[in-house]
């Protein structure tokens, strides 16, 4: 028997605009036909474990050749087979009605979406024609007493169709490859495409002789079944090129309301320039799909390493479609918690060792922190602060460590911290002079964190220790008086303002303790984080904060022997310029040309 028909077409000749638009992705053909070959042999050991299939199942390995010669890829399972009527169905209508349905949905889209669409659909059995000009399928059913078939087609939308001789049972797909696709007549090519794709399948894949599979990978055995070295290892063998060790990791394992198995390592991450995104691999039914899991992962949680594998994450669609899928959030919602349960039972459970480990996990819990109240709320119970004696307290209990010295005026509780304890020791150290606790956030996220935590914390605010004199910062009732008269004040403020002669310093003369330093240069707390935020890049409602320039308070203290030094001396401006280039130095911020004159000009004092 032979037979010639015409594929049945809704859009016309796809095969051009198949071959021309996935171009950059063409290597994807031999995952879609290794998967095929590979869910064949998988249906047909179910039929057999009901019983519906009676022989032998034999070898079930999946075979993948090349002949460079001959210019053909072979594809052989031992799989269901076709019979010559299932090809029809199978290929000539559902395959081809998948690649029609993708070539519709491709024309609709712009570039980049169309970028999207390439590593995402599951183009099927007509991927073949990427790379071939001609395929031809030779398959034998399982079913008693069929006969083979074997089904040709030159990539136009004609095939031919006949019964032939065919021994075993299981397909061929022979792809007769096309002369602009050269590079996959190359067996080193091929072996690379097996590898990233076919790694984990669950059938064995030969390829010249070795499997290049593992078909048990150990995130889909039980995770009482493995033991930390077996994590370890799979670590390695997914990153090779890390030579450190995974921190922790999460056994995903959940069925319902999807399905959903996977693990999530925690990297060590030395600095945050070393963070590296795209290392978490999306596998459907152990098939590789893509390092790409924007959208499937929280944002946060991108920082992980790791595999996850879902059958219920649509491949077929675009990235906007992904965002809004429902079952894209409930798995983005699941693995949010299994990781801040995770870190619950950490901390819990063993308190120094999680504290050892912050300064690695304190990144994802900050971010997470930031980007997902859920998150927050969970987290809030085992995020660490790490004041400047290297100390670690949960939010509660900072609170608690810093309620009798640092309550102010109105009863709130202000929070100190220096984001560089180096160059701001002079303000940390007249702080814990004072009995202040002063925190070290000096990480990157910081600025971010401590704006949640005051939206969060009941009464409480945070003041970087220069925001103010050290008096100052956190605003007590009683007040010092000034030794000096208004009239003195007066003198002392101008005094100083000709010495200093920048529009930039605002002076003012205050009674401080006679402990503390003579001249205090500061930046206002607002001032200043709205500037920051301004470089950062943070939102157009701070433009205008980024206009003006860098100002700062300088406060004179009129209760220092220095003022009346100031006062009485002859050449007080001289005293004031040297008084107020050391508040300069102490703040890190007398350079250059500045510097130079201090030198000199102690030099002459002494
Ligand atoms: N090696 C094979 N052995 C038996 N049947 C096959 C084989 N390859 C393809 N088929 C049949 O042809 C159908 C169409 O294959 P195709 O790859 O185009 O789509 P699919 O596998 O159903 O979906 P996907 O788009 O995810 O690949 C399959 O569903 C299967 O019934």
């Amino acid at each position: 028997m032979q037979e010639t028909g015409s594929i049945s077409i809704h859009t016309e000749n796809i095969f051009p605009i198949i071959k021309k638009f996935l171009y950059s992705d063409h290597e994807i053909f031999l995952r879609e036909l290794v998967s095929n070959a590979v869910d064949a042999t998988q249906k047909l050991k179910s039929l057999a474990q009901l019983g519906e299939f009676k022989g032998e199942l034999g070898e079930l390995k999946v075979k993948v050749s090349v002949d460079k010669e001959a210019r053909t890829i072979t594809i052989a399972d031992r799989g269901l087979g076709m019979t010559a009527e299932e090809i029809k169905k199978y290929i000539n209508q559902i395959a081809f009605s998948g690649a029609t349905e993708f070539v519709e949905q491709y024309k609709e889209k712009d570039a980049a979406t169309k970028d999207q669409i390439i590593g995402q659909f599951g183009l099927g059995f007509y991927s073949a024609f990427m790379v071939a000009d001609n395929v031809e399928i030779f398959s034998k059913s399982y079913k008693e007493g069929t006969e083979g078939a074997h089904w040709v087609c030159d990539g136009s939308t004609e095939f031919t169709l006949e019964t032939t001789e065919k021994e075993d049972r299981g397909t061929n797909v022979v792809l007769h490859v096309a002369a602009d696709s050269d590079e996959f007549l190359e067996a080193s090519r091929l072996r690379g495409i097996l590898t990233k794709y076919c790694k984990f399948l669950p059938i064995e894949i030969e390829f010249e002789d070795t499997v290049i599979n593992q078909t048990a990978p150990i995130w889909t055995k039980q995770p009482s079944d493995l033991t930390d070295e077996d994590y370890k290892k799979f670590y390695h063998e997914l990153y090779p090129l890390s030579l450190d060790e995974p921190l922790f990791w999460i056994h995903l394992n959940v069925d319902y309301p999807f399905n959903l198995t996977g693990i999530l390592y925690f990297p060590k991450v030395k600095d945050e320039l070393q963070l590296q995104r795209n290392k978490i691999q999306l596998y459907s039914r152990q098939v590789f799909i893509t390092d790409e899991v924007k959208d499937v992962v929280p944002e946060f949680l991108m920082l992980l390493h790791g595999v996850i594998d879902s059958p219920d994450i649509p491949l077929n669609v675009s990235r906007s479609f992904l965002q809004a899928d429902a079952a894209v959030r409930k798995i983005n919602t699941y693995i949010t918690k299994k990781v801040a349960d995770k870190l619950s039972s950490l901390f819990k459970q063993d308190r120094a060792a999680y504290e050892e480990k912050w300064g690695d996990i304190g990144l994802f819990v900050k971010y997470g922190m930031l980007s997902d109240d859920k998150f927050y709320d969970k987290a809030k119970d085992f995020a660490l602060l790490k004041n400047v004696d290297d100390k670690l307290f949960t939010l509660t209990e900072y609170t608690e460590h810093v309620q009798a010295n640092q309550k102010d005026k109105n009863d709130s509780t202000v929070v100190l911290y220096t984001n560089d304890a180096e160059a701001q020791h002079a303000y940390v150290a007249a702080a814990q002079e004072r009995g202040y606790d002063v925190l070290n956030l000096d990480q990157v996220l910081d600025p971010h964190f401590v704006g949640l935590l005051e939206q969060k914390l009941e009464k409480t605010s945070f003041k970087r220790v220069d925001a103010a004199t050290v008096g100052q910062l956190i605003e007590k009732e009683e007040t010092t008086e000034s030794v000096l008269s208004e009239d003195d004040q007066n003198k002392l403020t101008t005094l100083f303002v000709d010495a200093i002669a920048n529009p930039a310093m605002h002076v003012k003369v205050a009674p401080l303790s006679p402990q503390d330093a003579p001249v205090v240069i500061t930046q206002n707390e607002f001032m200043r984080r709205m500037k920051d935020m301004q470089r950062t890049g943070g939102g157009g409602g701070m433009q205008m904060f980024g206009a003006f320039p860098d100002s700062f308070d300088v406060t004179v203290n009129a209760n220092h022997p220095v003022a009346q030094k100031v006062l009485s001396g002859d050449d007080g401006g001289k005293l004031a310029k040297q008084a107020f280039d050391l508040a300069l130095l102490a703040q890190g911020l007398l350079k250059g040309e500045a510097l130079t004159a201090f030198v000199k000009r102690s030099t002459e004092l002494l």
